[in-house]
């Protein structure tokens, strides 16, 4: 297990189960281990799910929530950590109320609202909820397009669409967004290269890998927020440890492309090795120019 000052790093998350284990808490902890982090979880719904579809979905009480993240926090305590399904509106609520209470740092929040497979995993009127209680308590804020155009209440088409959202989210409270670009686009069909959008409040950061084709993507956001987790609870700084998850989800998303679990959105293979800043995610830097922004300098984290 890893160590930092000769303690065992942990790390924890709020979330639904997925109980086809490619997405949700199952996905979570997976990467928590291949990061080799200790993980804790609190769950707030049970999904009956599997690669096809979401078949029910049986919500906590906010207070068995609370009792959880409470068992948690009073005896072993975290370096970090993610959100992920919560909803509804009440379970938001005890959640950032006991974030606060607790002085929790680190905080991931990946504002999970519909699967792959289409069905609503957060109530519409919990997104005001979000907005307002949760967003401001995340250091890092996670959206796909479809998430990032639901909170800004505008579509997001165009790469300028995007730096504005970015921006936009960012003035709801978080210190840094990233909207994700498995989503994106282009032509007729998704586009050639994905690209994470980093905001740190002043600069952006982009991060680009070419697309796998593979529909074995079901739970990449769960994870990709779960390895960042893992990242900071281990001390890096938040674009290695955003550099890492990437690598982490692109490796996961390959070494699951000739499994047979299940016969729609396959989950990702997590048993790969993590690497960590080793100079293999391609990123560009932005200036402000003429108002608006310049892509510039290439990067390698
Ligand atoms: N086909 C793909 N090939 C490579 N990376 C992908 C692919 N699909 C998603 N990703 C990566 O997985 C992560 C999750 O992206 P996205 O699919 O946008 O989120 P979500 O799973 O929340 O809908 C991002 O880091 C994105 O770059
Ligand atoms: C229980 C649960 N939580 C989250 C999700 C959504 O996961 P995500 O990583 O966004 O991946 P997809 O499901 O969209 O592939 C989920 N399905 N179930």
């Amino acid at each position: 297990m890893y160590l930092n000052n000769g303690s065992v790093v942990r790390a924890m998350t709020i979330a639904g189960s997925d109980s086809g284990g490619g997405a949700g808490i199952q996905a979570d902890l997976k990467t928590f281990a291949a990061f080799d982090v200790y993980g804790s979880s609190c769950i707030t719904a049970l999904t009956a799910q599997n690669t096809l579809d979401v078949l029910g979905i049986m919500e906590m009480t906010p207070e068995f929530v609370q009792l959880q993240l409470q068992s948690i926090l009073d005896d072993i305590g975290t370096h970090a950590l993610k959100t992920g399904m919560l909803s509804n509106e009440n379970i938001i609520h005890v959640v950032a109320q006991t974030l606060q209470q607790y002085k929790i740092t680190n905080i991931v929040v990946d504002p999970v609202m519909i699967s792959k497979s289409g069905k609503s995993l957060l109530s519409y009127s919990a997104i005001q909820a979000m907005k307002e209680q949760l967003l401001p308590l995340a250091d890092i804020l996670t959206p796909n397009l479809p998430e990032a155009e639901t909170l800004c209440g505008y579509p997001i088409t165009t790469f300028e669409q995007c730096l504005q959202a970015a921006q936009d989210l960012a003035s709801l409270g978080p210190r840094i967004v990233i909207i994700k670009g498995g989503h994106a686009n282009e032509g007729d069909g998704p586009s050639s290269h994905v690209v994470d959008l980093v905001f740190d409040g002043e600069n952006f950061t982009s991060f680009h890998s070419p697309r796998i084709p593979s529909h074995k993507t079901h739970g990449t956001g769960c994870t990709f927020s779960a390895a960042i987790t893992a990242g900071l609870a281990r001390g890096m700084n938040f674009l290695n440890a955003i550099a890492s998850a990437k690598s982490f989800v692109q490796d996961a998303i390959e070494a699951a492309t000739d499994w047979d679990v299940g016969n729609g959105y396959g989950p990702t293979n997590h048993s790969v090795a993590i690497r960590i800043a080793e100079g293999v995610v391609a990123g560009y830097s932005y200036i402000r120019k003429d108002g608006g922004w310049m892509r510039c300098e290439e990067i390698s984290v």
